[in-house]
């Protein structure tokens, strides 16, 4: 198919919210070019307010009938903004449609970039992708923190031992450690470090930071019985391998075989051999089996509206389904365009009802195992549907039975926690505000983004712990920590740093080594037949998840 069309119709399935940049140009088999694919679609959402005010303005669809919104946009975008200009044999009728008006259409984009404030790129301000670092968690299993600030600084690298205070990026060519995860460097943002040595022999794993949280949160200990319920691809997967040494076991569980192959293929490059990969629902998982009877620990992390997900330019989308919305509508009567938009909002409400009840059935479920004391629920959403609301449900029906996990347990020293006005009343335990902050103080929030945000995606989790004989099952005192609002000082972190800077377990004796050769499948993958899948271009596409 013509490049053009194809990029059209993955914007039209953008518009209508059928699937990420990422997953509709890199994961998808159909295209022969991904990487030019990518980058134009990417290009085009990022000038989407430009060149659809060119459009508006030059009346390019009345004027060519056989152009559709879409097509127009991209063929606009190679037009105006790329020197090589469109990329299209001379006789294909949609490039001479467009050609036909190349001065006019020059000219409104001139006028166009003036009305909307843009750069002279073009871009709009604001709407320019926001820079965020590029976390780096250092894999353990592999290799020491140390070891890593070597070989960078070897490399011409400048470690900074502290943050920047306020939080900020890295300057170029800088890195350093992160002040929460001890196995986090922080490097500037679009570092490209997957053709690194140490990235490609496993030591390096680009994940975000939000998405460290619920393993480092969890930290089940070397012997624990883990199950990741909906594990796929595996970065957090690997990091409770990592946590544990390769000691236990952890059964990774995942509904789709074809990223669950990623996640065989991830783990194993990691180096994790603990991990028993398993097709199926997690919701359908035997309980009372031996081996399940014998599970301490679950991270759920279930599918979610990924709302909070903004490095991957999927933030774009979201303007350009809007404005296509807004177009589609134009073509109707005001009275429709209402009803749509009305329908449109329904449909998003009854999509976020869905995943909340989805995601307390999987945690519902986690609290069947007999032998499970601890749980953490993860999303990568902003919505409250998915997060507070979730875990009120969930303590109205399980408390006194089940509680969260007090903040001293929960990241201390993260800011930012969960919303107070979003925790419902629960008989018993909530019912005034003071115990909403109580409830709320025991979540963690990350807000997606730079200038207001946390540098990082937006992100949730909560730790469910079951209440034992002797543990307190309610408000005070195990709600209340000492740590509550401890933000440590530089110092502070200089000091931890001190000791930690080759902590962790790194497997280096000879013996262990010996020990790994032994095993020689690292992760075997029971329940479902086994797919093919391409190779390095699917893993990145689910680098920081
Ligand atoms: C947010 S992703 C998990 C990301 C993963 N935890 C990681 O860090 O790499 C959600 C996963 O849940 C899986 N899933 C959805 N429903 C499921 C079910 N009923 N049982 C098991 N997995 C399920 C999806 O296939 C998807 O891979």
């Amino acid at each position: 198919m013509n490049f053009y069309k194809q990029a059209a119709e993955i914007l039209d399935r953008l518009g209508k919210k059928e699937g990420s940049i990422k997953g509709l140009t890199l994961g998808n088999a159909e295209v022969k070019d991904k990487k030019r694919m990518y980058a134009l679609i990417c290009e085009t959402l990022k000038h989407n307010a430009t060149l659809s005010l060119v459009l508006q303005e030059s009346k390019l669809l009345t004027l060519e009938k056989k152009l559709t919104r879409s097509l127009a946009l991209l063929l606009l975008h190679d037009l105006l903004l790329q020197n090589r200009g469109i990329q299209a044999s001379e006789s294909w009728p949609m490039k001479q449609a467009v050609m036909k008006h190349k001065a006019r259409l020059k000219a409104e984009f001139v006028k166009a970039k003036i009305k909307v404030g843009a750069t002279k790129d073009g871009l709009v301000e604001g709407e320019e992708e926001v820079l965020m670092p590029r976390y780096v968690r250092i894999n353990l299993l592999k290799m020491t923190p140390q070891q890593v600030i070597d070989a960078f600084v070897a490399n011409n690298w400048t470690f900074l031992p502290l943050p920047p205070s306020p939080p900020a990026p890295p300057a170029p060519n800088t890195f350093h450690r992160d002040e929460h995860l001890d196995f986090m460097f922080v490097f500037p943002p679009k570092s490209d470090l997957h053709l690194h040595p140490l990235y490609a022999s496993g030591v390096l794993i680009l994940q975000d930071k939000a998405s460290c949280f619920p393993a480092a949160i969890l930290a089940p200990p070397k012997d624990a019985y883990v199950i990741d319920g909906c594990a796929a691809p595996g970065n957090k997967t690997s990091q409770l391998a990592m946590g544990m040494s390769n000691g236990g076991k952890i059964i990774a569980c995942d509904l789709d075989l074809r990223r669950l192959n990623i996640l065989k293929r991830l783990t194993t490059k990691a180096g994790c051999t603990n991990i028993t990969a398993l097709n199926t629902s997690f919701l359908t998982l035997d309980t009372t089996t031996p081996d399940h009877s014998k599970v301490t620990h679950i991270l759920l992390d279930p599918s979610c509206s990924g709302s909070g997900i903004i490095n991957r330019l999927d933030h774009l989308v979201d303007a350009y389904a809007e404005e296509q919305e807004q177009a589609n509508i134009l073509e109707t009567t005001m009275t429709g365009g209402a009803a749509e938009r009305a329908a449109a909002e329904e449909k998003k409400k009854e999509r976020l009802k869905s995943l909340g009840e989805f995601q307390i059935e999987c945690v519902t479920k986690a609290m069947t195992f007999s032998n499970v004391h601890k749980i953490t629920y993860s999303t990568c959403s902003i919505y409250a549907e998915e997060n507070e609301h979730v875990v009120t449900t969930l303590l109205r029906n399980h408390w006194p039975k089940w509680k969260l996990s007090p903040r001293s347990k929960v990241l201390p020293t993260w800011h930012r926690r969960g919303y107070p006005a979003d925790v419902g009343d629960i008989p018993g335990l909530v019912s005034t505000d003071e115990d909403r902050s109580k409830v709320a103080d025991c979540l963690v929030r990350a807000v997606p983004g730079g200038s207001e945000g946390d540098l990082m995606n937006g992100f949730f989790v909560a730790c469910f712990e079951r209440v034992g004989k002797n543990s307190n099952p309610g408000l005070s005192p195990t709600w209340k920590s000492s740590s509550i609002g401890a933000k440590r000082t530089h110092d502070e972190i200089a000091d931890d740093r001190a000791t930690h800077t080759t902590s962790g377990s790194t497997p280096s004796s000879k013996k262990k080594n010996k020990k790994k050769k032994k095993n020689k499948a690292a992760v075997e993958i029971t329940g479902g037949s086994v797919l093919t899948l391409s190779g390095a271009e699917d893993e990145e596409l689910y680098d920081e998840e």
